[in-house]
Protein backbone atom coordinates (compact mmCIF):
# COMPACT_ATOMS: atom_id res chain seq x y z
CA UNK A 1 0.00 0.00 0.00
CA UNK A 2 1.84 3.13 -1.15
CA UNK A 3 0.45 5.88 0.51
CA UNK A 4 1.63 9.32 -0.71
CA UNK A 5 0.71 12.58 0.84
CA UNK A 6 0.23 15.91 -0.42
CA UNK A 7 0.22 14.19 -4.13
CA UNK A 8 -1.96 17.74 -4.69
CA UNK A 9 -5.43 18.61 -5.72
CA UNK A 10 -7.90 16.43 -7.62
CA UNK A 11 -11.48 17.40 -8.77
CA UNK A 12 -13.59 19.81 -6.36
CA UNK A 13 -12.09 19.38 -2.89
CA UNK A 14 -9.15 20.60 -1.68
CA UNK A 15 -7.79 18.15 0.50
CA UNK A 16 -4.65 16.41 -0.82
CA UNK A 17 -4.82 13.24 -2.44
CA UNK A 18 -3.80 10.03 0.02
CA UNK A 19 -2.79 7.00 -2.24
CA UNK A 20 -3.30 3.09 -1.18
CA UNK A 21 -1.90 0.10 -2.74
CA UNK A 22 -0.76 -3.19 -1.48
CA UNK A 23 2.00 -3.45 -3.68
CA UNK A 24 3.41 -5.09 -0.24
CA UNK A 25 1.28 -8.47 -1.43
CA UNK A 26 2.97 -10.99 -2.86
CA UNK A 27 1.97 -11.79 -6.30
CA UNK A 28 0.99 -8.18 -6.58
CA UNK A 29 0.09 -6.33 -10.14
CA UNK A 30 0.82 -3.02 -10.99
CA UNK A 31 4.26 -3.03 -9.27
CA UNK A 32 7.33 -3.22 -11.68
CA UNK A 33 9.98 -5.33 -9.72
CA UNK A 34 11.98 -3.65 -7.73
CA UNK A 35 10.25 -0.79 -7.17
CA UNK A 36 8.73 -2.49 -3.56
CA UNK A 37 8.53 -0.20 -0.76
CA UNK A 38 10.47 -0.96 2.34
CA UNK A 39 8.24 -1.86 5.48
CA UNK A 40 8.25 -2.98 9.08
CA UNK A 41 6.62 -6.00 10.31
CA UNK A 42 4.58 -6.03 13.80
CA UNK A 43 3.95 -9.63 14.80
CA UNK A 44 0.46 -10.11 17.19
CA UNK A 45 -0.20 -13.09 19.39
CA UNK A 46 -3.16 -14.29 17.31
CA UNK A 47 -3.31 -16.87 14.80
CA UNK A 48 0.61 -16.20 12.43
CA UNK A 49 -0.89 -15.74 8.74
CA UNK A 50 1.27 -17.61 5.90
CA UNK A 51 1.42 -14.19 4.42
CA UNK A 52 4.39 -13.71 7.14
CA UNK A 53 6.49 -16.17 5.56
CA UNK A 54 6.21 -14.15 1.92
CA UNK A 55 6.65 -10.76 3.80
CA UNK A 56 9.45 -11.44 6.11
CA UNK A 57 12.38 -11.31 3.79
CA UNK A 58 11.92 -7.53 2.45
CA UNK A 59 11.24 -6.20 6.03
CA UNK A 60 13.07 -3.46 7.07
CA UNK A 61 12.77 -4.66 11.25
CA UNK A 62 10.69 -7.45 12.36
CA UNK A 63 9.32 -6.67 15.94
CA UNK A 64 6.90 -9.21 17.89
CA UNK A 65 4.56 -7.82 20.59
CA UNK A 66 5.61 -9.91 23.20
CA UNK A 67 3.71 -13.08 22.85
CA UNK A 68 3.90 -12.24 19.22
CA UNK A 69 6.76 -14.21 19.33
CA UNK A 70 4.96 -17.42 20.62
CA UNK A 71 3.04 -17.65 17.17
CA UNK A 72 6.44 -17.33 14.93
CA UNK A 73 7.80 -20.17 17.46
CA UNK A 74 5.24 -22.05 17.05
CA UNK A 75 3.96 -21.96 14.18
CA UNK A 76 6.56 -21.36 11.17
CA UNK A 77 8.03 -24.94 12.02
CA UNK A 78 4.56 -26.22 11.16
CA UNK A 79 4.90 -24.71 7.53
CA UNK A 80 8.31 -26.79 7.01
CA UNK A 81 7.25 -30.05 8.08
CA UNK A 82 10.33 -31.48 6.39
CA UNK A 83 12.65 -29.48 8.25
CA UNK A 84 14.56 -29.17 11.95
CA UNK A 85 11.92 -26.74 13.48
CA UNK A 86 15.30 -25.28 15.01
CA UNK A 87 16.98 -24.50 11.51
CA UNK A 88 13.46 -22.67 10.90
CA UNK A 89 13.51 -20.92 14.16
CA UNK A 90 16.91 -19.34 13.19
CA UNK A 91 16.02 -18.42 9.84
CA UNK A 92 12.93 -16.02 10.87
CA UNK A 93 14.86 -14.45 14.03
CA UNK A 94 12.73 -11.50 15.03
CA UNK A 95 14.70 -7.97 15.79
CA UNK A 96 12.94 -6.70 18.82
CA UNK A 97 9.98 -8.63 21.06
CA UNK A 98 8.85 -5.59 23.12
CA UNK A 99 5.83 -5.47 25.80
CA UNK A 100 5.21 -6.46 29.92
CA UNK A 101 6.62 -10.22 28.72
CA UNK A 102 3.69 -11.99 30.96
CA UNK A 103 2.58 -13.73 27.68
CA UNK A 104 5.84 -14.81 25.94
CA UNK A 105 6.98 -18.25 27.56
CA UNK A 106 10.80 -18.53 28.68
CA UNK A 107 12.03 -20.92 26.55
CA UNK A 108 10.49 -19.09 23.88
CA UNK A 109 12.45 -16.09 25.53
CA UNK A 110 15.76 -17.73 25.88
CA UNK A 111 15.92 -19.34 22.44
CA UNK A 112 15.20 -15.51 20.86
CA UNK A 113 17.68 -13.64 23.07
CA UNK A 114 20.33 -16.61 22.59
CA UNK A 115 20.08 -15.53 19.07
CA UNK A 116 20.62 -12.12 19.56
CA UNK A 117 16.80 -10.38 19.40
CA UNK A 118 16.48 -7.35 21.58
CA UNK A 119 14.13 -8.04 24.34
CA UNK A 120 12.64 -5.38 25.50
CA UNK A 121 10.51 -5.11 28.52
CA UNK A 122 8.13 -2.33 29.72
CA UNK A 123 5.70 -4.00 32.68
CA UNK A 124 5.06 -0.88 33.96
CA UNK A 125 2.43 0.79 31.64
CA UNK A 126 -0.78 -0.74 32.47
CA UNK A 127 -3.04 1.30 30.26
CA UNK A 128 -1.47 0.25 26.45
CA UNK A 129 -1.05 -2.80 25.12
CA UNK A 130 1.97 -4.28 23.72
CA UNK A 131 0.71 -3.84 20.40
CA UNK A 132 0.62 -0.12 21.22
CA UNK A 133 4.32 -0.22 23.02
CA UNK A 134 5.58 -1.62 20.05
CA UNK A 135 4.44 1.01 17.60
CA UNK A 136 6.19 3.96 19.91
CA UNK A 137 8.37 1.85 20.21
CA UNK A 138 8.77 1.82 15.84
CA UNK A 139 7.73 5.12 15.64
CA UNK A 140 10.58 6.55 18.11
CA UNK A 141 13.39 4.75 16.23
CA UNK A 142 12.67 4.80 12.52
CA UNK A 143 11.95 7.84 11.08
CA UNK A 144 10.04 7.02 8.47
CA UNK A 145 7.43 5.08 9.96
CA UNK A 146 6.39 7.83 12.31
CA UNK A 147 6.27 10.48 9.67
CA UNK A 148 4.18 8.00 7.34
CA UNK A 149 6.74 7.51 4.75
CA UNK A 150 6.75 3.80 5.44
CA UNK A 151 4.21 1.19 5.81
CA UNK A 152 3.77 -1.19 9.65
CA UNK A 153 2.17 -4.23 8.74
CA UNK A 154 0.55 -5.92 11.52
CA UNK A 155 -0.14 -9.32 11.65
CA UNK A 156 -2.54 -11.32 13.44
CA UNK A 157 -4.59 -8.58 15.00
CA UNK A 158 -8.44 -9.05 12.94
CA UNK A 159 -9.67 -12.12 14.34
CA UNK A 160 -9.69 -13.67 18.05
CA UNK A 161 -10.32 -12.37 21.47
CA UNK A 162 -13.02 -9.16 20.05
CA UNK A 163 -11.60 -7.04 23.28
CA UNK A 164 -7.86 -7.67 21.26
CA UNK A 165 -9.63 -6.89 18.29
CA UNK A 166 -11.02 -3.45 19.22
CA UNK A 167 -7.79 -2.36 21.15
CA UNK A 168 -6.18 -3.11 17.47
CA UNK A 169 -8.28 -1.10 15.65
CA UNK A 170 -8.32 1.71 18.32
CA UNK A 171 -4.42 1.28 17.51
CA UNK A 172 -4.88 2.48 13.98
CA UNK A 173 -6.72 5.48 15.36
CA UNK A 174 -4.25 6.38 18.63
CA UNK A 175 -1.67 6.68 15.55
CA UNK A 176 -3.16 8.30 12.39
CA UNK A 177 -0.07 9.68 11.06
CA UNK A 178 1.28 5.59 10.77
CA UNK A 179 0.43 3.89 7.99
CA UNK A 180 -0.61 0.98 9.72
CA UNK A 181 -2.32 -1.98 7.96
CA UNK A 182 -3.89 -4.85 9.79
CA UNK A 183 -3.47 -7.73 8.30
CA UNK A 184 -3.78 -11.86 8.14
CA UNK A 185 -4.75 -14.09 4.97
CA UNK A 186 -7.90 -13.10 4.71
CA UNK A 187 -8.65 -9.70 5.18
CA UNK A 188 -6.92 -6.20 5.35
CA UNK A 189 -7.77 -3.42 7.19
CA UNK A 190 -6.78 0.56 7.27
CA UNK A 191 -7.23 3.57 8.67
CA UNK A 192 -8.57 6.40 6.20
CA UNK A 193 -7.67 9.43 8.44
CA UNK A 194 -10.29 13.20 7.60
CA UNK A 195 -8.63 15.90 5.59
CA UNK A 196 -7.74 13.57 2.59
CA UNK A 197 -9.30 12.89 -0.76
CA UNK A 198 -8.42 8.44 -0.48
CA UNK A 199 -7.59 7.03 -3.57
CA UNK A 200 -7.01 2.98 -2.98
CA UNK A 201 -5.75 0.93 -5.74
CA UNK A 202 -7.50 -2.39 -5.70
CA UNK A 203 -5.71 -5.64 -7.34
CA UNK A 204 -9.00 -7.63 -8.18
CA UNK A 205 -6.50 -10.82 -8.64
CA UNK A 206 -5.99 -10.69 -4.86
CA UNK A 207 -8.60 -8.52 -3.20
CA UNK A 208 -12.37 -8.33 -2.53
CA UNK A 209 -14.99 -9.47 -3.71
CA UNK A 210 -16.03 -7.48 -0.58
CA UNK A 211 -15.37 -4.57 1.24
CA UNK A 212 -16.73 -1.86 4.08
CA UNK A 213 -16.60 1.41 4.87
CA UNK A 214 -16.82 1.88 8.84
CA UNK A 215 -17.40 4.83 10.91
CA UNK A 216 -15.90 3.68 13.66
CA UNK A 217 -14.85 6.62 15.74
CA UNK A 218 -17.68 8.86 15.07
CA UNK A 219 -20.50 9.06 12.53
CA UNK A 220 -20.23 10.77 9.64
CA UNK A 221 -22.23 13.00 8.02
CA UNK A 222 -20.90 13.75 4.85
CA UNK A 223 -19.10 10.35 2.91
CA UNK A 224 -19.03 10.54 -0.97
CA UNK A 225 -17.50 7.28 -2.75
CA UNK A 226 -16.90 5.86 -6.22
CA UNK A 227 -16.13 2.73 -7.49
CA UNK A 228 -18.04 0.57 -5.18
CA UNK A 229 -21.06 -1.45 -6.32
CA UNK A 230 -23.01 0.61 -3.56
CA UNK A 231 -21.59 4.05 -3.41
CA UNK A 232 -22.63 7.28 -0.72
CA UNK A 233 -23.10 10.41 -2.08
CA UNK A 234 -22.86 12.80 0.62
CA UNK A 235 -24.45 10.11 3.38
CA UNK A 236 -24.61 9.67 6.64
CA UNK A 237 -22.99 6.69 8.37
CA UNK A 238 -23.44 5.76 12.36
CA UNK A 239 -23.36 2.94 14.21
CA UNK A 240 -26.99 2.10 14.99
CA UNK A 241 -27.59 3.52 11.34
CA UNK A 242 -26.17 2.95 8.05
CA UNK A 243 -22.53 1.25 7.64
CA UNK A 244 -21.17 0.00 4.46
CA UNK A 245 -20.99 -3.43 5.09
CA UNK A 246 -21.01 -6.05 2.17
CA UNK A 247 -19.81 -3.76 -0.74
CA UNK A 248 -18.02 -4.42 -3.03
CA UNK A 249 -15.07 -2.62 -5.14
CA UNK A 250 -16.21 -2.36 -9.06
CA UNK A 251 -13.36 -0.51 -10.59
CA UNK A 252 -9.81 -0.79 -10.26
CA UNK A 253 -9.57 2.01 -7.85
CA UNK A 254 -11.68 3.51 -5.53
CA UNK A 255 -12.40 7.03 -4.28
CA UNK A 256 -13.29 7.95 -0.67
CA UNK A 257 -13.71 11.61 0.69
CA UNK A 258 -15.55 11.83 4.14
CA UNK A 259 -15.40 14.23 7.07
CA UNK A 260 -14.55 12.30 9.80
CA UNK A 261 -12.32 9.18 10.33
CA UNK A 262 -13.25 5.74 8.30
CA UNK A 263 -11.70 2.09 8.68
CA UNK A 264 -11.37 0.49 5.32
CA UNK A 265 -11.70 -3.57 5.13
CA UNK A 266 -11.47 -5.42 2.10
CA UNK A 267 -11.28 -9.33 1.75
CA UNK A 268 -7.97 -11.00 -0.07
CA UNK A 269 -9.63 -14.12 -1.98
CA UNK A 270 -7.48 -17.20 -2.10
CA UNK A 271 -4.57 -15.94 -0.47
CA UNK A 272 -3.79 -19.05 1.88
CA UNK A 273 -4.64 -21.54 -0.68
CA UNK A 274 -2.06 -19.64 -3.39
CA UNK A 275 0.55 -18.88 -1.02
CA UNK A 276 0.91 -22.72 0.26
CA UNK A 277 0.72 -23.65 -3.74
CA UNK A 278 3.33 -21.87 -4.43
CA UNK A 279 5.39 -23.16 -1.26
CA UNK A 280 5.19 -26.18 -2.77
CA UNK A 281 6.66 -25.48 -5.95
CA UNK A 282 10.02 -27.02 -6.99
CA UNK A 283 11.46 -23.85 -7.53
CA UNK A 284 10.18 -21.99 -3.84
CA UNK A 285 13.35 -21.54 -1.37
CA UNK A 286 12.33 -20.45 1.78
CA UNK A 287 13.81 -16.94 2.66
N1 LIG B 1 -6.57 -13.45 21.20
C1 LIG B 1 -6.14 -12.36 20.55
N2 LIG B 1 -6.83 -11.84 19.53
C2 LIG B 1 -6.42 -10.74 18.86
N3 LIG B 1 -5.29 -10.08 19.15
C3 LIG B 1 -4.55 -10.54 20.17
C4 LIG B 1 -4.93 -11.69 20.91
N4 LIG B 1 -4.01 -11.91 21.89
C5 LIG B 1 -3.11 -10.95 21.73
N5 LIG B 1 -3.40 -10.11 20.72
C6 LIG B 1 -2.61 -8.96 20.25
O1 LIG B 1 -1.24 -9.29 20.40
C7 LIG B 1 -0.60 -8.38 21.31
C8 LIG B 1 0.39 -9.12 22.17
O2 LIG B 1 -0.30 -10.17 22.83
P1 LIG B 1 -0.04 -10.66 24.31
O3 LIG B 1 -0.66 -12.00 24.47
O4 LIG B 1 1.38 -10.52 24.58
O5 LIG B 1 -0.86 -9.57 25.07
P2 LIG B 1 -1.79 -9.64 26.34
O6 LIG B 1 -0.94 -9.84 27.54
O7 LIG B 1 -2.96 -10.56 26.15
O8 LIG B 1 -2.40 -8.20 26.28
P3 LIG B 1 -1.71 -6.77 26.29
O9 LIG B 1 -1.16 -6.41 24.97
O10 LIG B 1 -2.88 -5.95 26.57
O11 LIG B 1 -0.67 -6.86 27.36
C9 LIG B 1 -1.74 -7.72 22.06
O12 LIG B 1 -1.37 -6.41 22.46
C10 LIG B 1 -2.84 -7.71 21.04
O13 LIG B 1 -2.67 -6.62 20.15
C1 LIG C 1 -10.15 1.76 31.77
C2 LIG C 1 -9.17 0.62 31.68
N1 LIG C 1 -9.63 -0.57 31.25
C3 LIG C 1 -8.80 -1.59 31.16
C4 LIG C 1 -7.49 -1.46 31.49
C5 LIG C 1 -6.60 -2.68 31.45
N2 LIG C 1 -5.58 -2.62 30.46
C6 LIG C 1 -5.68 -1.98 29.31
S1 LIG C 1 -4.26 -2.08 28.39
C7 LIG C 1 -3.53 -3.03 29.56
C8 LIG C 1 -2.12 -3.46 29.40
C9 LIG C 1 -2.00 -4.90 29.22
O1 LIG C 1 -0.65 -5.21 28.97
C10 LIG C 1 -4.37 -3.27 30.63
C11 LIG C 1 -4.05 -4.11 31.82
C12 LIG C 1 -7.04 -0.19 31.91
N3 LIG C 1 -5.75 0.07 32.24
N4 LIG C 1 -7.90 0.86 31.99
Amino acid sequence: MISLHGLGDIGNTSNPTMLHCASFLPMFQGQKAGQERPYVLLILNHDLPVLTLFLWNKASLRICADGGANQIYDSLPNLFPNENPATVRERYKPDIIKGDLDSIRPEVKEFYSALGTEILCDADDQDSTDFQKCVKHVMGNIHEVGNGHMKLLVLGGLSGRLDHVFANVNTLYLFPKVQMVLLNDENMAFLLPRGYKHEIRIDSSLEGPHCGLIPLGEPSSCTTTTGLKWNLTNSSMKFGGLISTSNRPVADHITVQSDTDLIWTVTLHSLQSRLKEQMSSADWTPI
